[in-house]
């Protein structure tokens, strides 16, 4: 398949290198420089489960798309907060037959990509890989993962199934989901008590998760979830949730992992994506009537920290 990573930080850099590595052809788009100009001049460089990698990519800054590629599949992977922007920046890359998967974190996503891509061209999925980045050009990957995904449109079945049938056979564990609003609020569960409570107590999930308050906050913030889901049409096994909460503090596993907000907040000085998980469940919450006070208190917390430190 011809593929578009559209944001190439840590998981477009994962998603991009295992897809070059199984016989795509994949293309970059990012808007960082140092990082474009680094994968150019010397490849994308990977510390891949303790093995020293290089695939040689092309990369393009989003504002300076000069390029012609035919792609069938666009995987976008930017922050949630720069995901419009991106897709402004692509548009005229797309054609009618390409497809538009959206694997980012967080609730929502669907009505930007709406405004760019029509229906039956979109696929929405979310992931539990993990990635995180080790300086321009160079990204550490470790652990095990899996890609759930669905075309939004009726009809589109075929078009997913193939999609996940690339993604398996580049390693990425991706399977169809029946009902991907069902999975998108799932792991919104997990980012919902993971990423805000790892990044303002700075500690990894399986550090948090070995202390004795964990069960008592998990369980109160994932509730929130499960309410506001309900009123959507979708009800959450909470059991299946917790349990899938509680696999993240493996150590074996994903339990050394600093979740994606931690490495945005606490090493990178970056503003987060709290207001597309928990600020996205407590303004559900408000316009559902329903309290939130968990959701509510973490995002408060998380923009206070922004603030504090200042976070661009
Ligand atoms: N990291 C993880 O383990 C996981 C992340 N996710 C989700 O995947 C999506 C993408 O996340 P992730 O890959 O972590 O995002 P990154 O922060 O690694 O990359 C996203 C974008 O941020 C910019 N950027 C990142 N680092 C820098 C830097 N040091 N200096 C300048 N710009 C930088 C780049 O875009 P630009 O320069 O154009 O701003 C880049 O495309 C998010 O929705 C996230 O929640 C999901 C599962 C796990
Ligand atoms: C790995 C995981 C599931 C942690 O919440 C994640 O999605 C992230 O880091 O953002």
């Amino acid at each position: 398949m011809k593929i578009i990573i559209a944001g190439a930080g840590a998981m477009g850099s994962r998603f991009g290198l295992m897809l070059h590595q199984s016989g795509n052809e994949v293309i970059l788009v990012d808007g960082w420089e140092d990082h474009i100009k680094a994968i150019n001049e010397n490849g994308l460089k990977a510390n891949f489960n303790g093995e020293e990698v290089v695939a040689e990519l092309k990369a393009f800054h989003k504002d300076h798309l000069d390029v012609n590629f035919d792609a069938d599949l666009v995987i976008v992977f930017t922050k949630a907060m720069q995901l419009d922007g991106m897709m402004q920046s692509i548009k005229s890359l797309l054609h009618n037959e390409t497809k538009v998967l959206c694997l980012l974190n967080g609730i929502g996503h669907e009505e930007v990509i709406e405004k760019y891509v029509p229906l039956n061209n979109i696929l929405l999925g979310n992931t539990m890989w993990t990635a995180g980045m080790v300086g321009p050009g160079e990204v550490k990957l470790f652990g095990n993962g899996s890609v759930d995904l669905q075309n939004l449109a009726p009809g589109q079945e075929g078009i997913a199934k193939e999609v996940a049938e690339v993604l398996t056979e580049a390693g990425l564990n991706a399977k169809y989901a029946d009902n991907i609003l069902y999975s998108i609020y799932k792991k919104a569960c997990v980012n919902g008590t993971m990423n805000g409570l790892c990044t303002i107590l700075d500690v990894n999930m399986a550090g948090f998760g070995e202390t004795q308050e964990a069960d008592a906050i998990v369980e109160a913030i994932v509730s929130e979830f499960a309410a506001v889901a309900k009123v959507e049409g979708v009800v959450l096994d909470v059991p299946e949730v917790l349990a899938q909460i509680k696999g993240c503090y493996n150590r074996e596993t994903i339990g050394e992992h600093f979740p994606s907000m931690h490495q945005d907040l606490i090493t990178n000085n970056r503003l987060t994506e709290i207001d597309y998980i928990n600020g996205a469940v407590a303004r559900k919450g408000l316009k559902y009537d329903i309290a939130t006070p968990y959701c509510t208190f973490l995002t408060q917390l998380v923009h206070v920290k922004e603030q504090i430190l200042g976070a661009k």
